[in-house]
């Protein structure tokens, strides 16, 4: 089925009698407009947003916040970019970093507390305590802009983690515990901000406004380098929540320049190639496979051309069914030159990694003297070479299986749920169908070789 989306381009301050010419342009305008957004600047929280920037200074206007079929809530140029236009260019009394947290009323409690927390805890306790002071808050529109809830993995409940193929699933398990971990070792912080707050610190700094915070500073912080501060621990201080900016979804083939300019004082973004009129403007949040998007952000992308397939170690163990007395020494070897990350089949089938420790794993008991040689990519035996491939194709089998394994449960759950894990399930299987595309592709390779 395709939907055919027309966006409303009514301004919040476009005037209200166009004029013939006027409304032939906007005619023309929304029948030129198909497939793109939906335009959401008319709503009141996107109209106090831009008026709250005003404000501060931020003045660039043709940037309007929309919701696009694929990608959600972005933003949508109502003027083309050529390369080297600027896309926009937020003043830096816009954004939030540390230095904001520090200067705030918050500021001396943070200076005071030993020892000091780091950059993103600052950050963190700022957003929370600005969420709870509600219509006080100097940074309500911006709150409000803020999404309520995330689908990266500190928000994924423990039965949807257990269908993430590995090393996703430990990640996944190892974020919630992290931020569960700061949120137990940051009470005594919290209750320290007691002074500020009329309520209960306990009802306000839960573990869940903790995840809210933690999530909203990890999926939307541009990279700025602040001064390291002496309140602060040494740990990197490089975010900065930008708002309106931070509306810019992810392309994986995008080219922009993203910099804080010293001399306008401004965080730019220019484009480094065109966009069209009414089109959605994206950045690129970096060269992020398919497993670090959901991770970090929360989403997959469709033709993700960075995707890959991994291969763990316990995969390999499993596979090995010739197993020889070497076997332990050789995963060791493989540990020792760091041949046991990033083992993976992607759009090109197997990697050259994988190729290389698979054909190590494969050398015979007389060939101890060559794993060095291996490694680096020196020539093995027909034999070795042909043993490596069958190998891989029993890798490769293997988690074809466990996709198909983890697609089955992923409809399961789906019959016995009432749809409230509908998000997380079109997520995962997301995920899983791109794994099951390259690990098809992988395999038909291998039977040509
Ligand atoms: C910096 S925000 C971008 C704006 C966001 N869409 C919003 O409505 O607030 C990053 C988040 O946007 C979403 N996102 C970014 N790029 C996306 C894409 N290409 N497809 C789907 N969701 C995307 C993810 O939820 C991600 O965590």
């Amino acid at each position: 089925m395709c939907f055919i989306f027309l966006i409303s381009l009514e301004l919040p301050r476009m005037k209200k009698n166009l004029g013939r010419t006027g409304r032939k342009r906007k005619k023309k305008d929304k029948q030129t407009h198909v497939g793109t957004g939906v335009n959401l600047s008319y709503r009141l929280e996107y109209v106090q947003l831009r008026k709250w920037l005003k404000l501060r200074g931020f003045t660039s206007c043709h940037l309007l916040p929309a919701s696009f079929p694929d990608t959600g809530r972005g933003l949508m140029t109502t003027k083309e970019l050529q390369a080297g236009d600027l896309i926009i260019s937020l003043p830096e009394s816009c954004l939030l970093t540390t230095s904001t947290v520090l200067k705030s009323y918050m500021g001396d409690y943070i200076k005071r507390w030993k020892p000091p927390v780091s950059p993103l805890l600052a950050l963190c306790v700022f957003l929370i305590a600005e969420l709870h002071f509600g219509t006080q808050s100097d940074w309500k529109p911006y709150i409000d802009s803020l999404p309520k809830t995330f689908d990266c993995a500190a928000y994924l409940p423990a039965n949807i983690t257990d269908l993430l193929p590995e090393p996703l699933r430990g990640k996944a398990k190892n974020q919630r515990v992290v931020v569960e971990e700061l949120y137990l070792s940051s009470r005594k912080f919290f209750h320290s901000l007691q002074p500020l707050f009329t309520e209960k610190i306990d009802d306000i700094f839960t573990l869940d406004a903790l995840r809210w915070a933690w999530s909203s500073v990890n999926t939307r912080t541009v990279y700025m380098k602040n001064t390291q501060s002496k309140f602060l621990s040494r740990d990197v201080d490089v975010y900065a929540l930008a708002p309106y900016l931070d509306l810019l979804n992810h392309s994986s083939t995008t080219q922009v320049t993203a910099v804080f300019n010293l001399n306008t004082r401004c965080y730019e973004i220019k484009a480094e190639s065109r966009w069209q009129r009414y089109e959605q403007v994206f950045i690129c949040y970096g060269p992020h496979d398919s497993q670090r998007l959901l991770l970090e952000y929360g989403f997959v992308l469709k033709r993700n051309p960075h995707s890959v397939v991994y291969v763990t170690e316990d995969v390999l163990q499993s596979c090995m069914t010739n197993k020889d007395n070497l076997v332990t020494q050789k995963f060791c070897y493989l540990k020792e030159n760091n041949f046991l990350e990033n083992l993976t089949f992607g759009c090109d089938g197997p990697s050259w990694r994988l190729m290389t420790a698979l054909k190590l794993l494969c050398l015979g008991p007389d060939d101890y003297s060559t794993w060095k040689q291996v490694l680096l990519g020196g020539p093995v035996s027909v034999e070795n070479e042909r043993m490596s491939f069958r190998l891989a194709q029993s890798v490769c089998n293997y988690l074809l299986h466990a996709n198909n394994k983890s697609l089955q449960k992923i409809d399961l759950m789906r019959l016995h749920n009432r749809g409230d894990l509908k998000e997380q399930l079109d997520l995962i299987q997301h995920l899983r169908e791109e794994e099951l595309h390259l690990l098809k592709y992988s395999a038909e390779m291998l039977t040509t070789q």
